[in-house]
């Protein structure tokens, strides 16, 4: 490998936000907005990032000063995968000298973290240098798993600049081993940008497709997921899943008996979903059936977040603008501003969707008509004439044209 273009899905949340945290069902799919990752060996022991999407143009460190002392002493897949801890976040941070604000610090200190955690001993002893680049088509710290497309596009252009896996994983007949290996490594990343992460973002991003998930056992495939119309709205309003997610188990701690039942809730919400899925697919419920009952279950989920205090001003006039045309909305993924997301049933008046969305747009929202349920993680090698200019979304939409889908 010398140079290569990695990249993976952002994500919607249909149900189960925060109570996944807490050992509750979640159902989301994977969404056509990804994150494109670019990485060159170079043949000094420099690291040059580009993360345009968090400020940072263009910064380079010498590989050499990294805390290597600190870094794992069990190296690569199969081996327990070290965590973040008080001295090595310190020492990190000495070697990253200033940064100017948070979100670049969490991107830093998670690539870096899993730098050290899978680089085997004797690059610790000469490292080689590298160019990485970033880009994402996803609104940064909205609610649609930017962090975790960009985790999991870091583990795997990780895991195969130290050939751990190859370039073409996904078509190797260890695929679903490689997977394994990206969304563990993705987790730990995840981690280390958000605090206490559920999983479910990081496992969308690297398996695709549409799922319910429950975290410790893993996920599920949902079928029929894709056939839904999807309209996403950014609030625009800044927001920390972080916070959020500590928010509500303080909220928790207080009010067990309060708070658990509306876990239970969303819980069940969760499963009714996917038996409403399951019964499509076995043709025991046709589709208008189906969108009726995912409508019912939207309006009582947001109602049960507005509860659990992760609401926002904005998301409830969203939720007002789009009751205005009979479309059902709710927020998604942490909440407390990011997106809203709004079911479009597949024989609404396309002028009336219209009317919606300037609705909208008038209020300063950005709205993205968008499909779900499509392919995870994948990486595909550049050539030496493949030109990388990452600071135009433009020119980066033309390299990912490498990937055929
Ligand atoms: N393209 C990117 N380049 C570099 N860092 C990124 C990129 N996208 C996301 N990040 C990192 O992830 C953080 C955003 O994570 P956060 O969990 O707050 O938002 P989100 O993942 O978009 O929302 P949610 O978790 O609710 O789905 C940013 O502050 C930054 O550290
Ligand atoms: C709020 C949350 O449930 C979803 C964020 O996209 C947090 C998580 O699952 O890690």
């Amino acid at each position: 490998m010398e140079r290569v273009l990695v990249s993976a899905p952002g994500k919607v949340i249909l149900f189960g936000e925060h109570a996944v945290v807490h050992q509750k069902h979640a159902v989301a799919a994977s969404l056509d907005l990804r994150t494109y990752l670019f990485l060159e060996k170079t043949s000094d022991t420099l690291c040059t990032l580009h993360l345009p999407d968090v400020d940072l143009e263009q910064r380079q460190w010498n590989l050499t000063d990294l805390p290597w002392s600190l870094a794992s002493t069990t190296h690569g897949p199969g081996h327990p995968i070290q965590d973040m801890h008080p001295e090595l976040e310190a020492r990190l941070a000495a070697f990253l000298g200033e940064v100017p604000n948070w979100a670049q610090r969490q991107s830093l200190m998670a690539f870096f973290f899993l730098l050290l955690t899978l680089a085997p001993t004797s690059y610790h002893e000469k490292p080689t240098g590298f160019i990485l680049a970033a880009r994402s088509f996803l609104p940064v710290s909205a609610g649609l798993g930017s962090s975790a497309s960009y985790s999991v596009a870091l583990a795997a252009a990780l895991l195969i600049l130290f050939d751990y896996i190859p370039t073409d994983f996904l078509t190797s007949s260890d695929a679903a081993a490689h997977l394994e290996k990206i969304n563990s490594y993705a987790y730990k990343a995840e981690q280390v940008i958000h605090g206490n992460p559920s999983g479910v973002d990081n496992a969308v991003a690297a398996y695709g497709g549409a799922k319910s998930f429950l975290k410790g056992q893993g996920f599920e495939t949902l079928q029929g997921f894709q056939s839904l119309r999807l309209l996403l709205t950014n609030t625009k309003v800044p927001r920390s899943t972080n916070a959020l997610v500590a928010g509500v188990g303080r909220r928790k701690e207080k009010y067990p008996q309060v708070i658990n039942p509306i876990m239970d809730a969303i819980d069940a919400i969760s499963l009714r979903c996917k038996e409403a899925f399951l019964a499509y697919h076995e043709t025991r419920l046709d589709f208008d059936a189906l969108l009726t009952e995912l409508q019912e279950l939207v309006d009582i989920n947001h109602s049960l977040l507005y509860a659990l205090g992760v609401s926002h001003p904005s998301l409830e006039k969203i939720r007002h603008i789009s009751s205005n045309y009979k479309l059902n909305t709710k927020l998604t993924g942490a909440g407390g501003g990011g997106c809203a997301v709004t079911l479009i049933p597949n024989d609404a008046d396309q002028l009336l969707i219209e009317a919606a969305v300037e609705a909208l747009e008038k209020e300063g929202y950005d709205c993205y008509q968008t499909s779900v349920g499509g392919v995870g993680v994948a990486a595909v090698s550049l050539g030496e004439t493949d030109s990388v200019e990452w600071m135009t979304k433009a020119a980066v939409s033309t390299l990912a044209s490498k990937f055929s889908f």
